[in-house]
């Protein structure tokens, strides 16, 4: 009896160190999960298991259709995040005074498209699955089936209930003759490295730029000028952009000779003087990214582990997550 009494008591002891244990496993384990943006790899599991699935198939579909479509998805997914943070805020119908109005958005394409794969993921799990996480899922997918590096990313975004104004748009969004400099500093602000920061402007290896972002390095005055152009290549971009054309904002030149697949042809173009627009060129010039540039030229794999990281830190960066921000039933309107 008295030894049983010992055993409960040893029992009640050791059950209370293991309560204590839990509570603190699980209270760094909230702080690890707060520090990690409160975003999770297995977030959908239980409440919508094949969200993954659906997008990937949406995407590979709209693809097929418009083989410039994992472009568009990619550059639509750097400026979401890039103004107010990863919140699908870029998918809201345009007003008068809201983001989509900037002039820093012009060009970008198919946000319908996110709104039409949310519609298929609502019908297999209702209200459940952030316009905020489909839009990132759709940039991961089209970097995939472009041939570029499967990136596993984090899920737990929700959507913002607010529009933001085109003049946080115009603020937060780069200006298209934005140098080195600028760029480097846009990025540490998202926590990248310089190696990170050349690997996500490898994102240009797909995709156009219209004739009127690229007029004024073509034809400016001095500072914009060209001199970092090769001659032939200037002269091509030149004969598609004339001077005064009235067509520069529906004609453009592509990003690189391989548009449509991801690969290190960026860089490569960019040492040899093709680099489009002005960061382009100054990368490989530049003594803090040269390196960089002259690695990822020759080296594919590790271009794509340093893509994979800078579209981590991209991809979570300002996101809504638990009870901010709302779940949006149709990602062009607030609901
Ligand atoms: C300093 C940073 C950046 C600047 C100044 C910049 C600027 C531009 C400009 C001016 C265009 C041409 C748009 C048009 O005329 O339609 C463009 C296209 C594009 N950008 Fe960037 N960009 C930057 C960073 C990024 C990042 C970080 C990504 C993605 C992670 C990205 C993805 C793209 C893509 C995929 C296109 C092609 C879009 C299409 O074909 O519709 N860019 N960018
Ligand atoms: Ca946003």
């Amino acid at each position: 009896m008295r030894k049983g009494s010992l055993f409960t008591n040893l029992g009640r002891k050791m059950a209370q160190k293991d309560v204590l244990l839990v509570l603190i496993l699980l209270l760094v384990f909230r702080l690890f999960e707060v520090e990690s943006g409160g975003l999770s790899y297995n977030f959908y599991d239980q409440s919508c298991p094949h969200v993954e699935y659906i997008v990937k198939a949406g995407l590979q579909a709209m693809s097929l259709i418009d083989p410039t479509t994992p472009a568009a998805m990619l550059r639509l997914m750097f400026h979401d995040c890039q103004v107010q943070g990863c919140d699908a805020s870029i998918l809201l119908d345009p007003d008068k005074a809201t983001e989509m109005i900037s002039t820093k958005n012009f060009g970008i394409r198919k946000r319908e498209s996110i709104t039409l794969i949310k519609s298929m993921v609502e019908a297999a799990c209702p209200e459940q699955v952030s316009c905020a996480d489909i839009l990132i899922l759709a940039a991961r997918e089209a970097v995939a089936a472009s041939g570029g590096p499967r990136i596993e990313v984090p899920l737990g975004r929700r959507d913002s209930s607010a529009a933001p104004s085109s003049e946080l748009a115009d603020a937060s969004l780069p200006p298209a003759n934005i140098g080195v400099d600028g760029m480097l500093l846009m990025f540490a602000e998202k926590g990248m490295t310089i190696e990170e920061s050349v690997a996500i402007m490898g994102a240009h290896s797909l995709g156009i730029t219209h004739c009127s972002n690229i007029l004024s390095r073509l034809y400016g005055p001095q500072g914009d000028k060209p001199d970092l152009m090769e001659p032939g290549f200037e002269m091509l971009v030149r004969f598609s952009c004339p001077i005064g054309s009235l067509t520069s904002k529906t004609s453009f030149v592509l990003n690189d000779p391989t548009t449509l697949l991801f690969d290190n042809q960026y860089y490569i173009n960019a040492m040899s003087g093709r680099g489009l627009l002005r960061v382009d060129a100054e990368l490989p010039s530049d003594p803090r990214t040269a390196p960089f540039v002259r690695r990822f030229a020759v080296d594919q794999d590790s271009f794509f582990r340093a893509f994979s990281s800078a579209f981590l830190k991209l991809s979570s960066s300002g996101v809504l997550t638990g009870k901010q921000g709302l779940i949006r039933k149709s990602c062009n309107v607030i609901r």
